[in-house]
């Protein structure tokens, strides 16, 4: 680097001196922490994205969001290139740069990186990078920071896109390095297109309008519910009611949103009795997870239409369209293609679904928590579908695919005579139906996000598939039964507490989420020794008994997930591996307040 950048970065730097006593990590999705404490992080991550721009030579995204958390909290992350979130061998590298204690020791660090990484600064390539944040009120400040960070790396240049759900910033990002039309305008047409394109090959027999069949949608108090209401314009007739958007009187994320209803299994505010029934929705604060959830009679229960039940509708729905093509390759006597689609889950998924899939025919493989490892399988398949239970997910399809449905689509469209000779009832014809199977597949490889999971194009194929299908949400509901289960999580002390625990005369033995280690897809703990072989004894004496713990890689929790025949045997096992954790890891209770976190008081 040169002497002029160095000064630079020294001296901006000066003016973002990172927190004391507290250690940050890049964790499950980004950084994450309460807001008054990320200016220094956001700043450094400023000069992240910028290096990482120059590095891959195109354009980055920035986002500031701390998703379904707490509005007083904030984080950010960084979109890679593809939209995908940033590469992993990237990670302790941005964990660094948000610990270094002062501006010399981060120069040090940057130096080191821009040297191992050979990154550079002939200023060869724009460095550009895309800025997002969503309705938290810390956001403005955070994203000042940002742009001081960016603007320490002499020709970075900010493009500040102002309020915009998660997903619509990696979309934007995906599409600028792809040379395609990226404004919001660009994502809002683009979904809308396709989600009309999808309804219009409905096969005739559901083109039922069914009148008051509206979908209720809780926007979470944030920028999801704001977002859904310009998309509804688009798509020009769209039955969807949206509440608790970003200008009502609620909180982000308090007592709604699809983190609160997939956890605690309850209606979220400005949902009630008038609503029983119905099809609803929930967005969490970012608009990157959606649920969907019928109101039941008794009080403000549901029943949960988690992102397992999403993730098998889709499944359903590709297999068809897949299925339509089928015996034309077989049929062929060389290179015939077979699509491979794949699903992918985590240790959340609840054990119904994983065997519904099974049950499909369909190969399910299970990766650690967070989107970037579920995503990164992905894309090893044709087509690839991701969803996590609380409702992040996608479809990806392959450049292959995509060229080979291009290719079929034209095929098809020279063969078929059918039009010409006045039928339109396509379905009736096996010919056509696989034409429209075709244009279903490039249509949905069109509404749903290619870089991330993304609330509001996943409404759309749901909205879509239930038309397709002529289903309501009660059938899908019912495609299988989820077995009962039940998550806890117990606090640890992050960095901070910790120093203030014992440097106050402390004796009492407090732990931090880093002393639990897992490994195969976070099913097994290998640290503290001994632990998993508790919890096996526990888990075997319970009738189709699982359950798992691992450290939570965005709030200072051990996580708990117990899944057994009934409520009350996931209830006891959850709650007796809760013991287990206090006896292995020296939890002591009192130090720190309550156990269990809010969700034990909705236990039964
Ligand atoms: C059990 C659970 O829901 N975990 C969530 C949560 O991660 P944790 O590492 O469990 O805190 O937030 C992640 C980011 O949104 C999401 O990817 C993940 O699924
Ligand atoms: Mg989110």
């Amino acid at each position: 680097m040169k002497e002029e950048q160095r000064t630079l970065i020294l001296q901006s730097s000066s003016d973002f001196p990172p927190p004391k006593g507290v250690k940050l990590s890049y964790g499950t999705a980004g950084f994450r922490a309460d807001a008054s404490l990320l200016q220094s992080t956001v700043y450094r991550v400023g000069i992240l994205a910028a290096l990482r721009s120059l590095k891959t030579q195109s354009v980055i995204g920035l986002m500031i969001t701390a998703s379904h958390n707490k509005v007083s909290d904030n984080g950010v992350k960084i979109a890679d290139p593809n939209g995908g979130m940033m590469s992993q061998s990237w990670e302790p590298f941005a964990d660094a740069l948000a610990n270094a204690p002062d501006p010399s020791q981060l120069l040090a660090l940057i130096d080191d990186f821009v040297t191992k990484e050979c990154i550079s600064f002939d200023g060869g390539h724009p460095v550009e990078i895309l800025l997002g944040r969503d309705t938290r009120p810390s956001g403005k400040s955070l994203l000042e920071a940002a742009k001081m960070g960016i603007s320490s790396i002499i020709g970075a240049v900010a493009h500040d896109m102002g309020v915009l759900t998660t997903p619509q910033l990696h979309w934007m990002v995906r599409a600028r390095n792809l040379g395609a039309k990226s404004t919001e305008y660009d994502y809002f047409l683009q979904l809308s297109q396709s989600y009309r394109s999808l309804v219009d090959l409905v096969p005739d027999k559901n083109k039922v309008i069914k009148l008051n069949d509206r979908l209720v949608v809780d926007g979470a108090n944030g920028v999801g519910g704001d977002k859904l209401l310009v998309l509804r314009d688009f798509c020009n007739g769209l039955a969807v009611e949206v509440r608790n958007t970003s200008r009502g009187q609620g909180v982000l994320n308090k007592g709604v949103g699809a983190d609160f209803v997939q956890k605690e299994k309850v209606a979220p505010s400005g949902f009630g009795i008038s609503d029983v029934g119905l099809r609803c929705a929930s967005l969490d604060g970012d608009a990157d997870r959606i649920v969907y959830f019928i109101v039941r009679p008794d009080s403000n229960k549901i029943d949960l239409v988690d992102g397992d039940k999403i993730l098998s509708l889709f499944a359903l729905f590709i297999q068809e369209q897949l299925n339509f093509l089928k015996d034309d390759e077989q049929g062929k006597t060389c290179n015939p293609y077979c699509p491979r689609l794949g699903v992918v889950q985590t240790a959340y998924a609840n054990g119904a679904s994983t065997a519904f899939l099974k049950n499909l025919g369909l190969e399910v493989v299970f990766t650690s928590t967070g989107v970037k490892y579920l995503h990164e399988k992905a894309t090893e398949y044709d087509i690839g579908i991701y969803f996590e239970a609380n409702g992040h997910g996608t479809i990806l399809f392959s450049d292959g695919i995509l060229s080979w449905l291009e290719a079929k689509k034209k095929e098809l469209a020279s063969t078929w005579k059918g039009d010409e000779l006045g039928f339109h009832f396509h379905c009736l014809f096996p010919g056509s139906e696989k034409q429209k199977a075709v244009l279903r597949l490039l249509a949905v490889s069109k509404l749903i996000n290619q870089a991330v999971g993304d609330a509001l194009s996943g409404l759309l194929l749901v909205e879509a598939i239930l038309v397709h299908s002529g289903g309501s949400i009660h059938k899908w509901n019912e495609l299988y039964h989820d077995l009962p289960s039940r998550q806890l999580k117990k606090r640890t002390l992050d960095a901070r507490s910790r120093q203030t625990t014992v440097g106050g005369g402390s004796n009492v033995k407090v732990v931090d989420r880093t002393a639990v280690v897992t490994a195969n897809a976070e099913t097994v703990v290998v640290q503290p020794a001994g632990i998993q072989e508790a919890i096996n004894v526990e888990t075997a004496k319970y009738r189709q008994g699982r359950c798992f713990i691992r450290p939570s890689g965005t709030e200072d929790v051990i996580r708990i997930y117990a899944e057994a025949a009934t409520q009350e045997e996931a209830d006891s096992l959850a709650n007796s591996v809760a013991k287990i954790v206090d006896q292995f890891l020296g939890y002591v209770a009192r130090t720190i307040g309550t156990q269990f976190s809010s969700l034990s008081a909705h236990m039964n």
